[in-house]
């Protein structure tokens, strides 16, 4: 079998304990790579300052070796701040009021892949597969193939794909567009973005589709698939159940005493909706005057991306605003809002997943959404939460079982949250059996599978 070479921006550095960092894609991507063996390369996170970054260090655990590269403080502001978090994120999240485009980021952006594909080259074989991840590094196959790499290369897009009228507000979406053209297989989360990617491609008659999943643009075929991500489904499940006994996990449950918990997770992220939700948390206690007193509402919440304005402004104005809800609703004896701004293992998450009534999961757009499905997966199944999701997460695509609600619509959100909490035990079994069971057949593993069939089963771009 070929060696796998996977290339992410966000690695999860061995040196750190192994612990993935919050964030859907590095937890995946060690899952799939544990059971496969082989190259992880990717930025070490750190910045070298202004020096020329030492040459890559490569550390192995276990059967993968980890390739890391610093980067100067202009290329982390320029490609990672700059172009990928203040471009290409909004603009993925359908939000062209936050794009800030800069010729200098766009270029950093470039130089950057560069950069990478420079490093790399010299660690591929000819017969190795390359898989490369997200929005970071949508340009790297075009740089390898520059440097003459025939290898099969893959990329895969964790966030959502927006339509031609959203994408094309970018200035540099031709380039964009083109060096998607230079991998054999390029996959989505889902069935909607591979439409919206499909009608860029025809909105100025860049490509075509072929049929049997594949397009032709730019002079080159390639495929075009879906691959929703999973979890580790039977291993999370296991380890929820086992959380219990954690000592945060039994304090946390023995602070909450008779009332019910709702929970969300999320990163400190605009996408998330979390302002939505304390809003929408606060119409369900309005609504509802007998559950003052009788639910708490925890939100986890680790601060992401700060040197980025927006997200910067977002840490106070999430604070202030849960704040504003307890001084509101709050009594002597009951805080309706726990906010916790900081990192929280998943070994303690799975248990506090499990003490939820309700899972709340209500991003105004996500690529997936990993906290959705480790929400199910942690259920006790004889006595299920309910997760309330939002129907712009590509989770909704898979979860059929859950709440499905419009972010937007507040009121709908809290009613969906008042249904959610008196919902009957057949009910919620029904539901929640559902959702396992997809879970339980297409999870991680399942991913990586399918989308590396697929590519080492594509036209072998060396001829
Ligand atoms: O690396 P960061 O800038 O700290 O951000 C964390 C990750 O956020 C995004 O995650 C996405 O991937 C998840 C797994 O496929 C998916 O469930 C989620 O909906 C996406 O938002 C980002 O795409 C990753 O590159 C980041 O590492
Ligand atoms: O305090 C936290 C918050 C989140 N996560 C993990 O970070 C991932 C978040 O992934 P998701 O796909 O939901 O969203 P993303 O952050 O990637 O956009 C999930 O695996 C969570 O378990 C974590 O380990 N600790």
């Amino acid at each position: 079998m070929s060696r796998l070479v996977i290339v992410s921006n966000r690695v999860p550095v061995p040196d750190k304990g192994g612990i993935a960092p919050a964030g859907g894609l590095a937890v995946a991507l060690k899952v799939a790579l544990e059971e496969h063996g082989g190259i992880w390369m990717g930025w070490s996170g750190r910045s070298s300052g202004e020096n020329e970054p030492e040459p890559l260090a490569q550390l192995h655990q276990g059967n993968i070796t980890y390739a890391l590269t610093d980067l100067t403080d202009t290329d982390v502001g320029e490609y990672y701040h700059g172009f990928a978090n203040r471009v290409l994120w909004p603009i993925c999240h359908y939000r062209l009021d936050l794009a800030e485009y800069g010729r200098k980021e766009m270029a950093g952006y470039f130089r950057v892949n560069r950069f990478f594909a420079h490093r790399l080259a010299p660690l591929v074989r000819p017969d190795d597969v390359i898989w490369v991840h997200d929005y970071h590094l949508i340009p790297l196959a075009a740089e390898l193939r520059q440097m003459g790499l025939k290898n099969r290369i893959g990329f895969f897009l964790h966030i959502p794909w927006p339509p031609a009228d959203v994408l094309f507000t970018m200035p540099v979406h031709e380039e964009i567009m083109r060096g998607l053209s230079h991998y054999d297989v390029v996959g989505f989360q889902t069935d909607h973005d591979l439409e919206n990617f499909a009608g860029c491609l025809r909105r100025e008659g860049i490509g075509d589709e072929l049929g049997g999943g594949r397009f032709s643009a730019y002079g080159r075929v390639f495929k075009g698939g879906i691959y929703a991500i999973g979890i580790e489904t039977a291993a999370f499940a296991e380890f929820a159940k086992k959380a219990l006994t954690n000592k945060t996990v039994r304090k946390a449950r023995e602070s909450i005493e008779h009332r019910s918990l709702i929970i969300g997770v999320d990163r400190l992220d605009y996408s998330k909706g979390i302002t939505q939700r304390i809003d929408a948390f606060e119409r369900f206690i309005l609504a509802n005057p007998a559950q003052q007193g009788r639910v708490t509402y925890l939100q986890i919440t680790p601060k992401s991306r700060s040197e980025v304005p927006e997200y910067e402004a977002m840490q106070r104005t999430v604070a202030e605003q849960a704040g504003r809800v307890n001084g509101a609703l709050g009594a002597v004896d009951w805080v309706p809002i726990r906010y916790i701004n900081r990192s929280v293992g998943r070994h303690i998450l799975a248990g506090l997943y499990r003490l939820g009534k309700v899972g709340l999961v209500t991003p105004l757009r996500d690529g997936m959404n990993l906290v959705a499905k480790e929400y199910v997966a942690a259920q006790d199944p004889d006595d299920p939460g309910v997760l309330v999701l939002s129907r712009f997460a590509g989770a909704a695509r898979d979860l059929k079982g859950a709440l499905l609600v419009n972010p937007y619509d507040i009121e709908g959100t809290a009613n969906a949250m008042a249904r959610a909490l008196s919902m009957p035990l057949e009910e919620r079994k029904d539901r929640w059996k559902t959702m396992m069971d997809h879970l339980l057949e297409h999870d991680v593993s399942r991913w990586c599978r399918d989308f590396l069939n697929d590519l080492a089963t594509s036209p072998d771009p060396s001829g």
